[in-house]
């Protein structure tokens, strides 16, 4: 099969990742989407990080309805920060049969570079890159192939600052993830 792998640290999973999943699921020849949910992005401070289960279950919420998405753990049990090329590798060789793509938002294709390997990901694997507001997508490779994709500036900051400020997140995130972050105080 020919997978699709959305990276990222899902702090809350919310509606802009589920419109570019599935919006490149669609125009694609992809038989699934996996969701790897980043125990720590190399890049990223740990404040306001909630447990990785907790976000490994909001994305199980979130994509229960979509039979071709998964939420994947993998790097729970690899080393931390997680390093993507690291994390491609290891799927890999557990999944020969697969092939994985790897996608892309224009906002982390600007730091690709600094990506350890970015190299060795770009002769190896395919990648797909959707547009984000404010980052053009200029990035000319012939492994790299730009989807239309509707931009939209939310962002996972923007839901947890909400919550902290008591405004409501109602349709920003999927209602069984508000339930959840609501039952278990997360953001508060
Ligand atoms: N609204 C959106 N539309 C499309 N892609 C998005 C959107 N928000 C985030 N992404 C992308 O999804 C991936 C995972 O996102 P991430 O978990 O970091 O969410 P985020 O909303 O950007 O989080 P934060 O605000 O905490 O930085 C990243 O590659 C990011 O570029
Ligand atoms: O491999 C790297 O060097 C690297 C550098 C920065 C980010 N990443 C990954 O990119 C994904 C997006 O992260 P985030 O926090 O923006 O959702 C997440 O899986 C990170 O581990 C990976």
């Amino acid at each position: 099969m020919k997978i699709g792998l959305y990276f990222g640290s899902f702090n809350p999973i919310h509606i802009g990742h589920l419109i570019i999943a599935n919006t490149l699921y669609d125009r694609t020849d992809l038989d699934e989407v996996w969701f790897v949910v980043s125990p720590q992005n190399p890049f990223k401070k740990q404040q306001s990080l909630v447990h990785e289960f907790d976000r490994l279950r909001m994305v199980e919420l979130a994509i229960e309805d979509h039979f071709h998405f998964r939420a994947c753990d993998v790097e729970f049990r690899m080393p931390k920060p997680s390093y993507t090329i690291d994390t491609l590798t290891y799927l890999s060789e557990q999944h020969p049969q697969h092939q994985f793509v790897l996608f892309l938002g224009s906002d982390n294709l600007t730091h690709f570079k600094k990506w350890k390997n970015y190299q060795v990901i770009l002769e190896q694997y395919e990648v797909l890159v959707y547009p984000r507001p404010g980052d053009p997508v200029g990035f000319d490779h012939p492994k790299v192939r730009t989807i239309e994709a509707p931009l939209l500036d939310i962002s996972a900051t923007f839901i947890r600052k909400s919550i902290q400020e008591g405004f409501s997140v109602k349709y920003l995130l999927p209602e069984k993830v508000e339930e959840y972050i609501l039952a278990k105080k997360l953001y508060h």
